[in-house]
């Protein structure tokens, strides 16, 4: 196409709005369902970006810059914040109000939000299991395999500190689950008593997996409210599942040290 005939860049169309407006598709003629599905699709962006984040942060850390390392985390700690804050906003649906379209929900779940299980999955989660809910051959199921087969986040540190001079032990196998490490432990006992730029990545690092586990709690106690102990939609016991999730931190190293600083 000719330059001449291009519309010209607008708010509309470098936002994509018409795609973007056009993507919320009740099921059911109940008022409160147009929310539901907004406040996930808001999820799914933000955790596009905190994806986007993560990757950069990766790669800042394995380069070693402290400086852009911290400014990645501090984003993307800001967006847990707010994606945590929104909760509140769906707390203002009523159970009745939710139980007016829950049926037309199926059997579609937050189960199925391959985003999140490829966030833990650079966060360090490695399990199988939550491969039951993407089929294979499947995108999603590719996307999620590939993030559980590269370093995650904790790995990526753990070579930060090697480049800062810290003697971490090495050699981990990256496809396996994190698992706590008493040589590490001592190592970023050094770490925070030499109270420099790496321990400030390690605070940073804990805020992190607390802010994780703070979503994770909220996310109960929405479900509690909203449907007490039925049986979730994706096909689990609901919130006493989700109570089993809650204290399992990300990165145990980094707990493990706290009572002797
Ligand atoms: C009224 C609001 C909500 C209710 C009642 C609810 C309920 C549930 C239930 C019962 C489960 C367990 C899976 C199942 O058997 O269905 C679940 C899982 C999940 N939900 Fe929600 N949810 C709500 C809102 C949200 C929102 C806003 C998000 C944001 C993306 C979300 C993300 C997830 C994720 C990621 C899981 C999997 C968690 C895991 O396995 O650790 N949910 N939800
Ligand atoms: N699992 C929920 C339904 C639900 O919350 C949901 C359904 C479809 C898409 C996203 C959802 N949000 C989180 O699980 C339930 O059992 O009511």
């Amino acid at each position: 196409m000719n330059d001449d005939t291009q519309a010209a860049l607008s708010y509309t169309s470098y936002l994509s709005l018409d795609e973007v407006l056009d993507a919320q598709h009740p099921r059911s003629d109940e008022h409160d369902e147009l929310l539901f599905i907004v406040i996930h699709q808001v999820y799914e962006l933000w955790f596009k970006q905190v994806l986007h984040e993560a990757l950069y942060l990766q790669e800042q850390l394995e380069a070693g810059n402290t400086a852009h390392a911290t400014r990645t985390l501090r984003r993307i700690l800001t967006i847990f914040k707010v994606v945590v804050a929104q909760i509140d906003v769906l707390e203002t649906m009523t159970p009745s109000q939710f139980t007016s379209f829950r049926a037309r929900l199926d059997a579609s779940s937050g189960f199925q939000s391959a985003q999140f299980r490829v966030l833990e999955a650079v966060l360090g989660r490695r399990d199988e299991r939550v491969f039951a809910h993407y089929p294979e051959g499947g995108d999603q199921r590719a996307q999620i395999s590939d993030a559980m087969s590269r370093p995650s986040l904790f790995d990526s540190f753990t070579t930060y500190l090697a480049v800062k001079g810290y003697d971490v032990p090495t050699g981990r196998d990256v496809t396996k689950p994190l698992e706590p490490s008493p040589a590490l432990q001592e190592v970023l006992l050094r770490v925070y008593r030499d109270d420099t730029g790496p321990s400030v990545v390690a605070e940073h690092l804990v805020d992190l997996d607390e802010g994780m586990q703070e979503w994770r709690y909220r996310h109960v106690k929405m479900v509690e409210r909203t449907i007490g102990d039925k049986t979730g939609t994706g096909g689990s016991s609901g919130a006493h599942y989700l109570r089993t999730t809650l204290f399992s931190p990300m990165f145990p190293d980094l707990w493990a040290v706290r009572s002797r600083l």
